[in-house]
């Protein structure tokens, strides 16, 4: 019942997110190549475009609305111990429904990821990539490393005065103020954030917006992509299947299929097509084209919500500081104002924990400083979207309700545990499973490194700084943990694991590696193993979790690939 659509292409894209829109935009400067770019969803709206509307996000159309798998003993803080996997579905992708939060990730993590066997990767090769992007207007930047003529706007959001105290606080311990985006890898800023203009600056606002006039440039959204058709004999790929209002099409590429789908769909749809761990497919009836540990080495940054304050002085965000006429004003007429943060996102501080084996100035934590809490807007709309339960607001946030609250999230570099997703069912409409396996390291390094970072913010509220702004840490016990002594080693074990939260950083399930890793996907030319005219771009090639947030890393992911394509093609342009 597949309609062809008639259509032949050079390159099919699938997936409009953070990388795919990248690039479809650099492939489509080449007038000569045709593009078809298929996106499942829909174009953003105005709420999408306030910056701190984003809370609102996971509740509408441009959420897939994934849960993980139950891990028994863990995430006991969440309805049904259910923890959401948020991702992005509609041009933009993730960076529709994102924090806005801009981090690259450091110079190690890059001559890592090159030193496993991906030349051309390193941190050296790939800092020309983000400077590209970039049209960056952060006053305290380090213009060495930022670009200033790229389509990606990069901006200071709105800020309270907490930040200062922040910074200060570490200060006292010893942490520089550095650029967090440059090659300095320890020490505090406030949070640099993909807003433009007083509005999220989506990869499709930056990337796609600007050039969809083109005539060669195709974007179809509300298509779903079902799989990649390949010619069984010749393992070539030559086009894509997908689905528009229950209508089955097929588009030819004359020169390849990328897949941008993210890290659960971009693993989903070669599944679908044949590509993938031998035995799973064949138990579900997929003939095997090419036997590929895809789904596999899911990584990801965890996030530690438990640690929610008070001071008395009028220095944080509040409900108040939103809902009045001033505000509303402010972000409509001058685009400024409490609407345009970074979803409260105000600082970071990269801090290397005692738990650290490291010889270099290699951070294993990132200190994110949030200007208000989950008590901010009384419970409503943050704790519903992450899916805390109400005994655990109960204790530990609605104490701050009305009152001068912050947080301090805790989030994990370095993790060493790894899940992994499968096909639930042969239906590209079946969600896969997906399991985080969080906290399952033999070493039990990775809640340990949380607990010192634990200990750490307990000697930043000692500071002179913190003391003088009377801030204290709510210390009421979470529910499921009180048989342990308050503040004992095991009681914080406890919490780390009931209140721990994605940050939505999942990596590696279609791992970018050499021939010769039993888990490697796609090659560092992002070509997919044994299979031809085929490759990844996106979040699912990152070989393991990044000590950043993952946008500005898929959307460099995304300049490079194009880079890569427009490379292979040079001498056979038509
Ligand atoms: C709530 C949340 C907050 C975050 N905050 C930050 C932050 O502040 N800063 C940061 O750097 N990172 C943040 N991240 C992470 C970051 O945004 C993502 O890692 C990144 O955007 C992923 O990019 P990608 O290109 O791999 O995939 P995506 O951007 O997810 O793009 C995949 C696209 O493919 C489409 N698609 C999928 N399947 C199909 C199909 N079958 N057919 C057609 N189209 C399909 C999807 O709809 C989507 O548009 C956050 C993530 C979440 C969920």
């Amino acid at each position: 019942n597949t309609i062809d659509s008639g259509n032949d292409y050079d390159f099919i894209i699938v997936g409009a997110g953070s990388a795919g829109s990248v690039i479809a935009s650099r492939l489509s400067e080449n007038l000569i190549w045709k593009i078809l770019l298929l996106e499942a969803g829909d174009e953003g709206n105005l709420i999408s475009s306030i910056p701190t509307a984003v809370s609102l996000l996971p509740f509408t159309k441009y959420n897939w609305g994934h849960f993980m798998e139950v891990q028994p003993n863990l995430a006991q803080s969440y309805n049904d111990n259910r923890m959401p996997w948020h991702k992005g579905r509609g041009l933009g992708g993730t960076s529709l429904i994102n924090y806005m939060i801009y981090t690259r990730g450091n110079r190690f993590n890059y001559d890592q990821w090159a030193a496993q066997g991906n030349p051309g990767w390193s941190y050296a090769d790939v800092l020309p990539y983000f400077i590209k992007s970039e049209n960056c207007s952060v006053k305290n930047a380090d213009y060495a490393f930022h670009g200033v003529d790229g389509y990606l706007g990069i901006s200071e959001p709105f800020q309270t005065k907490i930040t200062d105290v922040f910074l200060k606080g570490l200060h006292e311990l010893g942490l520089p103020f550095i650029d967090y985006n440059s090659n300095k890898t320890l020490g505090a800023s406030p949070i640099q954030a993909n807003i433009f203009q007083g509005r999220r600056h989506t990869s499709a606002d930056a990337f796609l917006k600007p050039v969809k006039h083109r005539f060669n440039l195709h974007i179809k959204t509300r298509a779903f992509a079902r799989k990649v058709l390949i010619d069984e004999k010749t393992k070539h790929a030559f086009g894509v299947e997908y689905e528009v209002s229950g209508k089955i099409f097929k588009a030819m590429a004359r020169k390849e299929v990328i897949l941008s789908a993210g890290v659960i769909n971009s693993p989903q749809l070669l599944m679908l097509s044949g590509i993938g761990p031998k035995q799973e497919l064949g138990q579900l009836g997929i003939s095997v084209l090419k036997d590929l540990q895809v789904g596999r080495n899911l990584q990801d940054n965890l996030a530690f919500l438990g640690l929610n304050f008070v001071t008395p002085e009028d220095v944080t965000l509040r409900f108040s500081k939103f809902v009045n006429l001033v505000s509303i004003y402010e972000v409509f007429e001058s685009r400024t104002g409490p609407w345009v943060g970074a979803g409260g996102a105000q600082a970071i501080a990269y801090i290397k924990t005692d738990e650290s084996e490291e010889l270099g100035p290699v951070p294993d934590m990132e200190l994110l400083l949030i200007g208000g809490s989950l008590s901010t807007d009384y419970g409503l709309i943050l704790r519903t979207g992450m899916n805390i339960r109400d005994d655990v607001y109960n204790s530990l946030f609605a104490p701050t309700e009305g009152k001068n609250s912050f947080m301090i999230f805790l989030s994990h570099l370095t993790p060493k545990s790894k899940g992994y997703i499968k096909l639930r069912s042969a239906d590209p409409h079946d969600y896969p499973l997906m399991y985080g396996n969080y906290f399952t390291d033999p070493g039990n390094k990775d809640i340990n490194t949380f607990l010192a970072a634990v200990r750490y913010v307990q000697k930043l509220i000692q500071t002179e700084t913190f003391k003088k702004f009377k801030i204290t840490l709510i210390d009421n016990p979470v529910p499921g943990c009180t048989h342990h002594q308050y503040d004992s080693d095991d009681y914080w074990r406890c919490f780390l694991r009931s209140l721990i939260q994605t940050f939505n950083h999942q990596v590696g399930t279609a791992k970018m590696g050499p021939k010769n890793d039993p888990d490697a996907v796609v090659n560092h030319k992002l070509e997919v193993y044994g299979v031809k005219g085929l490759r990844v771009a996106d979040c699912s090639v990152i070989p393991f979790a990044l000590s950043a947030h993952t946008n500005a890393p898929a959307m460099m992911v995304g300049e490079k690939a194009a880079d890569i394509i427009k490379n292979a093609w040079k001498d056979n342009l038509w």
